[in-house]
């Protein structure tokens, strides 16, 4: 009869053997790996597997991401990196933490050669992410490192993680990848130069009626979520949006706010920087999807209606409106994907009706002087207030002038202090409401700036724009 003594000692020198076994696999396939195309490792691995019944026999499959595939980028590889990052099971014992000069947050992800383990819908699986130093001029002339991440499951459930699994982790990835995302603010300078967009504004800082943000949230949310309706009616995936009214209220801000919403770059173009079609069908090219390009002033964009209506005569090199209308709804829009265009303009009835026709531009949103519920919004963002005295007050001459949230904001600077800052509102309003009613002889005239330099006064059927008749008074004085 075996004695407990003898078992032990078989027992041990088994272990022994074995773990010998593995320290002999894991060196030859580190050699394997360094020396040894992948599509020759994997038939080895399997082999070896059979033979060793490891986790790589055949009652299991291996699925092997690399990083590159002849220098290709492989996005499969990039989106399990991702993916894993956001993943911390109790059976990893070390992580990799790294924080990009530009990002706000920690990434933590498993070290090389660490195993993750998960569970999903019933299937055990198991993730390990290796890296393999390489020496310039061996079999690879990249140098550096060669990474690859795998991942092991029961064959029996290769459906399933074909495709149930795979196309999880991809979702995962993008929705991580964005919400991590460091977002870029590019500016035309004869190419497009870029910053990162740190602007604060987000729908719950923007003063802005409550039922149009709520609507345009829903607006958005839908567009992003289409991709398959685009398709399917054959529509470019792309959406328009103009943003009129007067100075200081809001429209930048708010296309701020939709970028940091959707998570997406802005492109800023300025129309009279550029010379001709072929300088814009280059630069709109070179844009990347999930991004806003932004026109501001459009109005303003002089040259681009001289052109137009002038007749310079220079054939299509030249920039005109109708290249640039064609651009938005031909050749631009329909080999991108996910593209927002905003227009602004502080004056809507002087654009060309081409841009305005039916269908070109499908959101017009008017952001307008400062209602009640704006001003809530201000007050709780600046002066951290729901509710005051001055409250009822305030919400009166509101209704009786009209203000831009920029000046309201303007007044919540002077003082942290809420009592006084809300008094001082008070007295502005008092003042606007006072000039107003026609002690200057202005009441019914638009004044608005157009450009910096040359006030110019508009007759117009609109009222007046309080901040220019403010600095008016305040001039007189
Ligand atoms: N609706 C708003 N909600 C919150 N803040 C606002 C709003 N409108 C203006 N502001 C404040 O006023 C400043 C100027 O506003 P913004 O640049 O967005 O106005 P605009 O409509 O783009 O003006 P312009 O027509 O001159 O370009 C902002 O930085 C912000 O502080
Ligand atoms: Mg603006």
């Amino acid at each position: 009869m075996t004695s407990m003594a003898s078992l032990l000692s078989t027992y041990t020198t088994f272990t022994a053997a074995a773990m010998l076994l593995r320290t002999v696999l894991n060196e030859a396939r580190s050699l394997i790996n360094q020396f040894i195309p992948q599509y020759v490792q994997e038939r080895i691995w399997s082999k070896i597997g059979r033979i060793f019944g490891n986790r790589h026999s055949s009652s299991h499959v291996t699925l092997i991401m690399d990083e590159y595939d002849n220098y290709i980028t492989n996005q499969f590889y990039e989106a399990s990196e991702i993916y894993l990052r956001a993943k911390v099971s109790p059976s990893v014992t070390k992580l990799k933490v790294f924080q990009a000069p530009d990002d706000k947050n920690l990434s933590v992800t498993i070290k090389n050669g660490e195993k993750f383990t998960e569970v999903f819908q019933g299937i055990q699986l198991q993730w390990e992410s290796f890296c393999i130093e390489k020496n310039r001029n061996e079999y690879y002339d990249r140098g550096g490192e060669i990474k690859s991440i795998e991942l092991s499951f029961p064959r029996k459930n290769m459906d399933k993680i074909l495709s149930s699994y795979l196309p999880y982790v991809l979702e995962r990835s993008k929705a991580i990848r964005k919400e991590n995302r460091v977002l870029k603010l590019h500016s035309y300078n004869g190419s497009w130069e870029s910053t990162n967009l740190d602007h604060p504004s987000t729908f719950e800082t923007l003063a802005m009626d409550s039922k149009l943000k709520e609507d345009l949230i829903n607006d958005l949310d839908r567009f992003v979520k289409r991709s398959q309706f685009y398709r399917r009616v054959g529509k470019a995936w792309k959406r328009g949006y103009l943003l009129y009214g007067p100075p200081g209220t809001g429209k930048s801000s708010l296309i701020a706010a939709m970028a940091n919403y959707l998570k997406f770059d802005i492109y800023d173009l300025e129309l009279t920087s550029l010379h001709s079609n072929y300088e814009l069908r280059r630069l709109l090219v070179s844009t990347k999807n999930q991004s806003i390009l932004v026109i501001e002033d459009i109005d303003c964009s002089v040259a681009l209606q001289d052109r137009r209506s002038g007749g310079c005569g220079q054939g299509n090199s030249q920039l005109t409106l109708s290249g640039f209308l064609n651009f938005i709804d031909g050749l631009w829009s329909s080999c991108g994907n996910e593209r927002i265009i905003v227009f602004t303009t502080n004056h809507k009835d002087k654009l060309d009706p081409a841009l305005l026709r039916p269908g070109r531009m499908d959101v017009h949103i008017h952001m307008s002087y400062c209602n009640p519920c704006g001003f809530k919004t201000l007050a709780s963002n600046y002066l951290d207030v729901s509710n005051h005295k001055l409250f009822p007050e305030i919400e009166k001459l509101l209704m009786e002038v009209e203000v831009t949230p920029a000046e309201i904001a303007e007044e919540f600077m002077k003082s942290e202090d809420a009592d006084v800052a809300l008094e001082g509102l008070v007295e502005f309003l008092r003042r606007v409401k006072m000039v107003r009613n026609g002690s200057d002889g202005r009441e019914g005239k638009e004044v608005y700036e157009h450009g910096k330099e040359s006030p110019e006064i508009v007759e117009s059927e609109k009222k007046i724009s309080p901040e220019i008749v403010t600095r008016n008074v305040l001039n007189l004085q």
